[in-house]
């Protein structure tokens, strides 16, 4: 059986009284692309906070096989730093020679080769979302989260880089943990989709990574249905 990259176990997180998550439970598998979605307030960005360790759960824990895994998150805000070049922000102004030559080949590898030597401010929304997920890789994750990065991008350039982002995430066998209110932009990009409803895990599907657009509508259809009618009780947690 194949070893889980980190668990998800009972964890819980409350904020004075107020209960953001109670009984998550999944695993997220080495390679695997999910998507957790679900309305605003229902806990997304808070599982999210705790697999990165940016908080500590109230109960419950998120357990790494590896305590040693290297995670990076790419937000909506894309958080490049204005002052350096494209290169720089992949760098950090590294002065290895080797690190600079593999930022560079990031850079072409997210198709940005040309804008080594201009500034963030420089390029468009998709370029500047590209230049931050080379920035992400260069850390070489062992695990992506992606906290809701394509959220203000028009929809034809949101289209492309859903495509870009998988792609590039399949190629590297990277495991990715993608936030997203869109049911589409889920069904589409992840091997997994995860309902979350009311601070819990009510609800998993497979994605349709790859598939025919009528299997994508279907996909999104179920999980749609899930968002808005299932009730958030234990019981249907996986179910
Ligand atoms: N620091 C905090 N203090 C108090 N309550 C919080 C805090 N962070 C989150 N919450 C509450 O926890 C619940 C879950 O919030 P969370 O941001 O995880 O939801 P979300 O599904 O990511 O929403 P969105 O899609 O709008 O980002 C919400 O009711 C929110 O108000």
């Amino acid at each position: 059986m194949i070893k889980p990259l980190l668990t998800l176990e009972q964890l819980g997180k409350t904020y004075d009284t107020k209960v953001a998550l109670h009984d998550v439970n999944f695993n997220i598998y080495p390679g695997e692309f999910i998507a957790l979605v679900g309305m605003s307030g229902g806990g997304k960005s808070t599982i999210l906070r705790l697999i990165a360790q940016l908080e500590q759960p109230t109960t419950g824990q998120v357990q790494f096989s590896d305590p040693d895994t290297t995670v990076r998150v790419m937000f909506q805000n894309d958080r490049l730093l204005p002052w350096m070049t494209n290169l720089e922000n992949v760098s950090f102004k590294s002065k290895d020679k080797a690190e600079r030559q593999r930022a560079q080949a990031i850079l072409n590898e997210v198709g940005l080769a040309e804008f080594a030597d201009s500034y963030p401010d420089q390029l468009s929304g998709g370029q500047k979302q590209r230049l931050a997920l080379a920035r992400a890789l260069m850390a070489q994750p062992q695990l992506l989260l992606l906290d809701e990065p394509l959220g203000a991008l028009d929809a034809l350039t949101r289209r492309k880089m859903q495509v870009f982002i998988a792609e590039i995430c399949a190629k590297q066998q990277l495991t990715t943990l993608l936030i997203t209110h869109d049911v589409d932009e889920a069904a589409r990009m992840a091997d997994r989709v995860i309902v979350v409803k009311d601070g819990t895990n009510v609800y998993e599907a497979d994605g349709a990574k790859d598939q025919a657009a009528a299997r994508i509508a279907t996909v999104s259809e179920r999980i749609l249905s899930v968002i808005l009618h299932a009730p958030a009780t234990a019981a249907s947690v996986n179910g």
